[in-house]
């Protein structure tokens, strides 16, 4: 499917439990640019996996509107537009990498032959066509990622969601999962939008990063990454990519500016 936009205009989100009232997101605007790469970066609790769902359209807001290219969010839902990679890659056990990977597509569409052949070339997407036939307990914990990455690929997603897809890894995995995704991203062209509460991470990954704010969630900025792509480990080390970091930095903690 082609890349499309989000357009989310006005949204707020309210939590009623127990009696309870809590006001995660309001009044935020965002427009997210087609086959762009975009990060929600913030404290823990700001609400950045609530307003992931709302931009995917998997959850309703209590106010405020958004658009996935030219539909609603819940028509781009129906219309299996929207691809999800979430922390656990919750692989089924008794299945192979391969079926893994053709097991939503199977589902939603029931035609198994195709659904093997996007497995397939997902798979090799991923860097993982090697390792197709292992079933899961056999998969260390960045390939099992990769298998729900090519999951979600092989739906040919217009958009494809990400919520700290690589919190649960070690850091040196996490690296490689990094690098891995920008060429997935720089070959399918695919619009991303990324949860992450890294500055490196949305920094590397990122042509826009919106920084969040909590209590309510808000946007408090919004800033463009020009460092030149494809981004590598050398990326890390270039005075533009620091000075990004940085100003991230006293966006996220701004009692260190203030003490420095
Ligand atoms: N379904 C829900 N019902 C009630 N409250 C919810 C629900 N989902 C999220 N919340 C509340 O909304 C707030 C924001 O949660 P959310 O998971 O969006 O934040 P986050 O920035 O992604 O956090 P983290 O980085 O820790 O994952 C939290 O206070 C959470 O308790």
């Amino acid at each position: 499917m082609a890349a499309v936009g989000i357009t989310a205009r006005g949204v707020a989100m309210t939590f009623r439990t127990r009696g309870q009232t809590n006001t995660v997101l309001e009044s935020l605007d965002i427009r997210i640019a087609p086959s762009s790469f975009v990060s929600l970066l913030g404290p823990s609790g700001c609400g950045k996996s609530t307003l992931l769902k709302i931009l995917g359209g998997i959850m309703k807001p209590s106010a405020g509107e958004v658009r996935i290219g030219d539909e609603s969010a819940q028509d781009a839902v129906r219309n299996r537009e929207i691809g999800l990679v979430l922390q656990r890659p919750a692989l089924l056990p008794w299945k192979t990498a391969r079926q893994n990977a053709a097991h939503l597509r199977m589902l939603a569409k029931g035609d198994k032959k195709a659904s093997l052949a996007a497995a397939d070339e997902a798979l090799e997407l991923v860097g993982l066509a090697h390792a197709a036939d292992k079933l899961p307990h056999e998969l260390s914990g960045g390939m099992a990622q990769r298998v729900s990455i090519a999951r979600a690929l092989a739906m040919d997603p217009s958009i494809l969601l990400m919520d700290e897809p690589f919190g649960a890894l070690d850091a040196i995995t996490r690296d490689a999962m990094n690098e891995s995704l920008a060429q997935i991203w720089a070959a399918t062209g695919k619009t991303i939008v990324f949860v992450t509460h890294s500055i490196s991470e949305a920094v590397f990954l990122s042509d826009v990063v919106h920084v969040m704010s909590a209590n309510p969630g808000r946007i408090v900025e919004s800033i463009e990454v020009d460092v030149p792509f494809p981004r590598t480990e050398a990326s890390f080390e270039l005075p533009e990519f620091v000075a990004y970091s940085n100003r991230l930095r006293e966006w996220l903690h701004p009692s260190e500016r203030k003490a420095a």
